[in-house]
């Protein structure tokens, strides 16, 4: 399977100076996991934390998630020294925080081999404009929105409708969905906030969001019930392809399912629906 096809319903934040917490991300039911040296480590612990987590991550055990370790930045003191530690790792991705253009994508590619991708934080008004840019450049592997950091950035106010994102949200998305990557929503910080994550999570999904950034294992079962495909749309999605198939069959090119015309780009909805469910399962097996 494609990276880009591997599922992201849920992906949580673990701080790599946690060990308690990284040895439960080995149990947790989780879709992928951002091993975070960026925000969630304090300077005095920037070194350990990242001798903790490579320790971690050559122990293994975190198969069949996705590994992608968030490193700090590249213009800060830890960021080459993150990279030059975890690049021979080969986790599934390195995350690049404030990623401003595709250079900075582009600079960090350099210093990778294998297999091993760049995902990149959306999180700054400059990042935000080249968005397009950014998710054709090489190596890149899909897009997390820093929404934290770009509300602090843009002087929003904190809404809980997210209305003063909308625009960045969808500039992300129609960029990550032109180069054909992954784009996963961001943390809902009040994470005992059950209603309120599941809320957000279904705005995300109306919108065309690929999954949530998580910082709680409270939060994991709503993100993937929220962006998983539910019964009644895998059921759907069966009968959509059942009825087109029959169309062709009768030499119509297009069919009528509970009063809908269904057309073949209906039908590759469908599919994309089916090949989703199918991924989780292998996932989940
Ligand atoms: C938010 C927390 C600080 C809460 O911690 P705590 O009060 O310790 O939680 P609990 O006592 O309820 O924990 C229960 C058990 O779950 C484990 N746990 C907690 N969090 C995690 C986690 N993220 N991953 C794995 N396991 C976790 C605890 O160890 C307990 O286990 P047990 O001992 O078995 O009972 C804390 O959740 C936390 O630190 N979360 C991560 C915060 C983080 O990573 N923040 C940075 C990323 S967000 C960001 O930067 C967004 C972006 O850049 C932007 O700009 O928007
Ligand atoms: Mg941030």
């Amino acid at each position: 399977m494609r990276q880009s096809d591997r599922p992201v319903r849920s992906v949580l934040y673990i701080p790599g100076s946690k060990l308690r917490a990284l040895e439960k991300a080995r149990t947790l039911p989780v879709d992928a996991i951002i091993f975070d040296l960026e925000d969630a480590v304090a300077p005095d612990e920037k070194v350990s934390a990242r001798n903790t987590l490579a320790d971690a991550l050559k122990s293994g055990g975190f198969a069949p998630r996705q590994c992608i370790v968030r490193i700090n930045g590249t213009d800060t003191k830890w960021g080459a020294d993150d990279l030059a530690m975890f690049a021979p790792l080969a986790p599934d991705a390195i995350l690049l925080p404030k990623v401003n253009t595709s250079e900075d994508v582009a600079a960090a590619a350099k210093e990778l081999t294998g297999e091993t991708l760049i995902w990149a934080m959306m999180e700054t008004p400059e990042g935000i404009l080249n968005a397009a840019a950014i998710a054709r450049a090489p190596r890149m592997g899909g897009f997390v929105m820093g929404t934290n950091d770009l509300a602090k950035d843009l002087n929003c106010r904190d809404r809980a409708d997210r209305l003063p994102l909308m625009t960045a949200l969808q500039t992300c998305l129609l960029a990550a969905r032109a180069a054909g990557i992954p784009c996963v929503d961001g943390v809902f910080n009040a994470f005992r906030d059950d209603n309120g994550l599941r809320a957000e999570c279904e705005q995300g999904c109306d919108l065309g969001m690929d999954g949530k950034t998580l910082i709680h294992p409270a939060q994991i079962a709503i993100a993937n019930a929220a962006f998983g495909p539910t019964d009644a749309e895998a059921e759907l999605a069966r009968r959509q392809i059942a009825a087109f198939d029959a169309a062709i069959a009768e030499g119509k090119g297009v069919a009528v399912l509970d009063g809908r015309i269904i057309e073949n780009l209906h039908v590759d909805t469908a599919r994309r629906t089916l090949a989703k469910l199918a991924a989780i399962a292998a996932l989940e097996s």
